[in-house]
């Protein structure tokens, strides 16, 4: 949170509300934080917390925390640094780091100067030879897996955008993309908002049938980031998705859609089983970690407070994020009996004979 009212300080008041803002009335933005606070803990006590390991297995590949980094677009607007800033705090942390389609900074550059895995988000363009293109660039690049974000067929109302009245696209180098045709025309680059490139650009009549698709172009494992329903878990895990990322795009895109820890239970007992579960939104404390796990998360994702150490301090900034909630996760992993990841259980919220 400090570094959140630091990172005001630093950013312009556009910048800071585009990173800040929810949709409309920012019900769901509040609910991603305020769920986490009406859960219990109910800790164990002599346990031998000794030494606790914070260590995990995501996509069957270990992992030295369950925090991901989430993709966020438009790094160099909080640090000109940028992703390669991010990235470095990934690997020295031991994390993957989730780059968005919206990066200022080429994959191919990014994976060539990380030292931990990265996983690419994926917007689908209406154009598809443009996708097809995108993805195996990705693939040849080093990504280690795709995620596909599908709570944004269209861009959510964002109403601090708006009233700042300030076109951020337009100063935007997207050095990831802006190399690719269908950005050559004026058209496309500097001629409309974001939210009017976002409708132009991508794809809305996009279905279940195009993870099936994305699969049958790539041997990356799929993940489907923006999932809150266990209907819809079901469709993805049956469309080949070897993840579910329980979101709602940090309450960015439909307001009054339900707090993300409160999704999660049902996706965790339709699909727990066959794909790894991770969910994102609000996650501020090292708690809030141990409750996404007991309730059957494999990890979580943080964004905001991502952006906000990159903007205080470039990769030390992201790194200095870490570091508070891994010794957060190690306290209250101490505190609830838990000594390691998978001692982590929904025993801790519900105990039998309470
Ligand atoms: C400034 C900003 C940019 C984002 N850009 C993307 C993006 O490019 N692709 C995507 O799938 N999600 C994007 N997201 C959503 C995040 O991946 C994530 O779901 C959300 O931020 C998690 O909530 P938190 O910020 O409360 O941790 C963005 C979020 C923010 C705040
Ligand atoms: C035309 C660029 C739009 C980028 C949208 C990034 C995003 O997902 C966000 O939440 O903002």
């Amino acid at each position: 949170m400090d570094f959140e009212s630091i990172a005001r300080e630093c950013l312009s008041q556009p910048i800071w509300n585009y990173f800040a803002s929810g949709a409309n009335d920012e019900i769901t933005l509040r609910n991603n934080r305020e769920a986490f606070s009406r859960i219990n803990l109910y800790y164990k006590v002599l346990v031998d917390v000794n030494e606790c390991s914070l260590q995990t297995q995501i996509l069957g590949q270990k992992n030295s925390i369950p925090i991901l980094i989430a993709p966020l677009a438009f790094h160099k607007l909080a640090h000109p640094d940028g992703e390669m800033a991010t990235a470095r705090a990934a690997g020295a942390q031991g994390t993957i780091m989730i780059l968005s389609t919206m990066s200022t900074t080429p994959v191919e550059e990014v994976v060539a100067n990380a030292s931990g895995p990265i996983w690419f988000q994926l917007y689908i363009y209406r154009d598809r030879a443009v996708t097809k293109a995108l993805v195996k660039r990705v693939e040849a690049a080093g990504c280690s897996a795709l995620v596909l974000t599908v709570d944004a067929p269209v861009m959510g109302h964002r109403e601090r955008d708006i009233r700042s009245g300030v076109d951020l696209f337009a100063e935007l180098q997207l050095e990831n993309v802006f190399a690719m045709d269908v950005y050559k025309t004026s058209e496309n680059t500097r001629n409309k908002n974001m939210a009017e490139h976002f409708a132009s650009l991508f794809d809305p009549s996009i279905t279940w049938k195009d993870i099936e698709w994305l699969r049958s172009l790539t041997k990356l494992p799929v993940i489907v980031k923006g999932i809150i329903r266990a209907d819809d878990a079901q469709h993805a895990v049956c469309s080949g998705a070897s993840g579910i990322i329980v979101s709602n795009h940090g309450g960015r895109q439909l307001d009054t859609a339900p707090a993300t820890i409160d999704a999660l239970s049902p996706i965790v007992e339709s699909v727990g089983k066959s794909a790894d579960i991770f969910l994102d939104g609000g996650i501020l404390r090292g708690t809030d970690v141990i409750k996404a796990l007991a309730l059957g998360a494999n990890a979580v994702l943080i964004g905001r407070p991502v952006l906000w150490g990159l903007a205080v301090g470039g990769t030390e900034g992201v790194e200095h994020i870490f570091k508070i909630l891994r010794n957060e996760v190690n306290l209250a992993m101490a505190l609830c009996g838990c000594p390691t990841i998978a001692d982590i259980k929904y025993d801790l919220l519900r105990p039998k004979n309470r």
